[in-house]
């Protein structure tokens, strides 16, 4: 089973277990609510059996609390199935305690893949209609009056609305959660919490676009650290990645709204600048270059760590694309680290523009 999977089944059993714990909370109190009911119904082993009920959910919660999750799960099925079968036999079908088996459906559902609930559901689905028949044949065993059963059944219809609402909501709320975490990981470097690669490249595509269609300039500045392998060779790699998140965070304060910075791969950056042209471009590259050489990392440790960057700027020519601009921006930041590094070089200009046609016309 892949990480994803194992962490996606971690993330539903967990759930799964602690809403079942507020179930047994939710249904104990339903229990002292039917044992006032048939003590006023005037049918008192009735009573006294949600007395016993209560007390099965109580020990199912502190089963749970103490991870001894299956014999919880045994519990609960017994304490449901039982009042369902003592409830429909004595008071009779149309009292609707019946309705609490259907709450088993979706629990059996997410419990796990189709093999492990093709069983439990098929029993269930026994012990529905046998249980529908039973007591039809027999009718009720200890009757109640009329008004008495009918409010009994609007009581229990309307607990069964209500679960069945709850832990329809409690799943939809962890699905957005877990989609939400999912999102994140696919979008951000886990270490510097910065986009990653791939996003960039998709807003980037985005903000091309809006530049064509507005006619605006966009630019890119590709910061790599200066001898950063030495600073991980002298200090230790959890040195460097502590650099590497300092250097973010500075990034990002360098940043405007609307611009964008992400790792672009080891200790390279890449910084995308909406409507920015190339000199603007080059005033934020030193910006952050100064900001970097001035910010050194005041690890735990005695010493200071102080780093340099190298950048490259390009701004991206009408009719180019995005991987030419980079590929500029990278030629002047590999100009930067010749030059000596700790600088910022504007890329080469883009080769001009062949209009359409016109290499056809030679
Ligand atoms: N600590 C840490 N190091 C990383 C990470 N990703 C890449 N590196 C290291 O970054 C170093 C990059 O080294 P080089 O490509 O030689 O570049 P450099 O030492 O910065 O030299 P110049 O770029 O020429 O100034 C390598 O040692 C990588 O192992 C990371 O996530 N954490």
């Amino acid at each position: 089973m892949s990480l994803a999977a194992d962490a996606r089944r971690t993330t539903a059993h967990a759930a799964f277990w602690m809403m079942t714990r507020r179930v047994t909370i939710l249904a104990a109190s339903v229990d002292i609510v039917f044992f006032v009911f048939f003590l006023w119904a005037g049918s008192p082993l009735l009573a006294w059996l949600n007395v016993l009920s209560v007390g099965l959910y109580g020990a199912a919660n502190r089963l749970l609390v103490w991870r001894w999750n299956r014999s919880a799960l045994l519990l609960i099925w017994l304490e449901v199935i039982g009042h369902a079968v003592i409830g429909s036999l004595c008071v009779g079908w149309d009292a609707g305690f019946n309705y609490y088996l259907l709450m088993f459906i979706p629990a059996i559902m997410v419990s796990g893949d189709w093999p492990r609930v093709a069983a439990p559901l098929a029993m269930l689905f026994a012990i529905y209609l046998g249980l529908h028949a039973v007591s039809n044949q027999l009718g009720p065993l200890v009757p109640i009056d009329d008004t008495a059963l009918a409010l009994l059944n609007v009581f229990n219809v309307s607990i069964f609305f209500a679960m069945a609402s709850y832990t329809a909501r409690f799943y939809y709320l962890l699905v957005r959660r877990t989609e939400g975490r999912l999102r994140e990981h696919a979008t951000r470097d886990t270490l510097t919490q910065l986009f990653n690669r791939r996003h960039l490249l998709e807003i980037a595509e985005g903000e091309l676009a809006r530049a064509r269609r507005d006619d605006t300039s966009l630019s890119l500045v590709i910061v790599d650290i200066d001898h950063f392998k030495q600073i991980n060779d002298e200090l230790g790699h959890d040195v460097g990645d502590r650099v590497l998140v300092h250097v973010s965070g500075l990034f990002q304060a360098c940043c405007r709204a609307s611009d964008t910075v992400a790792r672009w791969g080891g200790e390279e950056f890449l910084f995308l600048l909406p409507n920015t042209d190339i000199e603007a471009a080059l005033d934020f590259a030193r910006r952050v270059r100064v900001a970097v050489a001035r910010h050194p990392l005041v690890p735990k440790a005695p010493t200071e760590v102080a780093c340099t960057v190298s950048l490259g700027v390009a701004s991206l020519a009408p009719g180019e694309t995005l991987e030419a601009a980079i590929v500029r921006a990278d030629r002047a930041l590999y100009e930067s680290k010749m030059a000596g590094r700790n600088r910022v070089t504007p890329a080469p200009a883009a080769a001009p523009e062949v209009p359409l046609g016109e290499d056809l016309a030679c």
